[in-house]
């Protein structure tokens, strides 16, 4: 992937690490310096390049990456650049990986809900002429190394069949463990808690607590949906103008439909009882005259 400046002097090593400052590394002596915000542009250009390529590859809506959700989030994305090819002298991108520590909710084997924080793999591309050349694997080690993980310790966001093919391949990570939201993980994930799942802070304030192990790729979906089960359709007296959304089951993402009305009342606390309390539910009981704290702390 070729870019209008000099990509070789910008990266100076063959894997760069970027976290949300976006700061151009250090250049090699005797290197022209243009200007720092001029550095920074070049990265955000190759930043947004890159999520438009990855999320084209990978036949998503819209890009999971982009500068702008790289200085509002806290990954790290390390980029991995041709020090082989050299057009016009101003070097090459051959792709990246982006990962990011998540907190999540899994399902173990026996179905019992973990509160987590491992390290997740959100977004990996590797450039279409350049795959299958060994580049995918070079980066996930570098990546590996770098955070001091073990490959069945990480979660992995909605991964495409080439990363499971990839991970299964490099890794042997085969068997996974069912879960109900869009994130994957492999036996051995719960053997080893400390590292890479991060030790969690001391309980937060409700408020705090995000959603139910949001995914990046959420977003693509509907922006402003309430997180599953709160976006279920209503019961209904005459049957809807079309069908349902499919039902989920254990193991697949629950089928989001288009934003709906909230369900009723007793349907939701119903609900709650079955998974962790979301902000919209708590603001939903809180403006609720008839919520008693009773009614409330079941949900926690
Ligand atoms: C959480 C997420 O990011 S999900 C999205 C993952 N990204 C994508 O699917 C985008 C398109 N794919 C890619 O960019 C790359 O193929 C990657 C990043 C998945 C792997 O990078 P590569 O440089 O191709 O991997 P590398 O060369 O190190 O390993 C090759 C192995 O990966 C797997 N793989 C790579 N490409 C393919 C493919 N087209 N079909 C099937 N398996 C593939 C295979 O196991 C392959 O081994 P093989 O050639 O012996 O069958």
């Amino acid at each position: 992937m070729e870019f209008p400046f000099d990509v070789d002097a910008l990266f100076p090593e063959r894997i760069t690490v970027l976290d949300q400052h976006l700061r151009p590394p250090a250049r090699r002596p005797g290197t022209t310096t243009p200007a720092r915000v001029d550095l920074q542009q070049q990265i955000m250009t190759i930043i947004d390049e890159l999520g438009k390529a990855s999320a084209k590859a990978q036949h998503l809506p819209a890009p999971i990456t982009s500068a702008s959700r790289m200085q509002s989030n806290r990954h790290v994305m390390y980029i991995l650049k041709d020090t082989s090819a050299r057009p016009a002298g101003k070097g090459a991108i051959v792709g990246f990986l982006k990962v990011g520590y998540k907190k999540l909710f899994v399902l173990d084997d026996r179905e019992a809900h973990n509160e987590v924080e491992p390290l997740c793999i959100l977004d990996f591309y590797i450039h279409e002429s350049l795959q299958r050349h060994g580049h995918g694997r070079e980066l996930f080690q570098h990546m590996l190394q770098k955070e001091r993980v073990e490959p069945h310790q990480l979660a992995i966001d909605r991964p495409s069949q080439k990363l499971l093919k990839f991970l299964n391949k490099h890794y042997n990570l085969e068997t996974t463990v069912p879960q109900v939201n869009n994130f994957v993980i492999f036996e051995g994930f719960f053997a080893h808690q400390h590292p890479p799942a991060r030790k969690l802070p001391p309980k937060r304030a409700e408020g705090d607590i995000k959603p139910y192990s949001s995914s990046d790729r959420e977003f693509l979906k509907v922006a402003v949906e309430p997180p599953w089960p709160l976006n279920r359709a209503p019961r209904r007296a005459t049957p809807p103008a079309h069908p349902p959304p499919r039902s989920s089951s254990l193991g697949n993402s629950p089928e989001r439909g288009p934003l709906r009305p909230f369900v009723p009342e007793q349907e939701l606390l119903r609900s709650l009882r079955l998974c962790p309390p979301h902000p919209t539910a708590r603001l939903l009981l809180a403006t609720d005259p008839g919520g008693s704290p009773a009614q409330r702390r079941r949900t926690r």
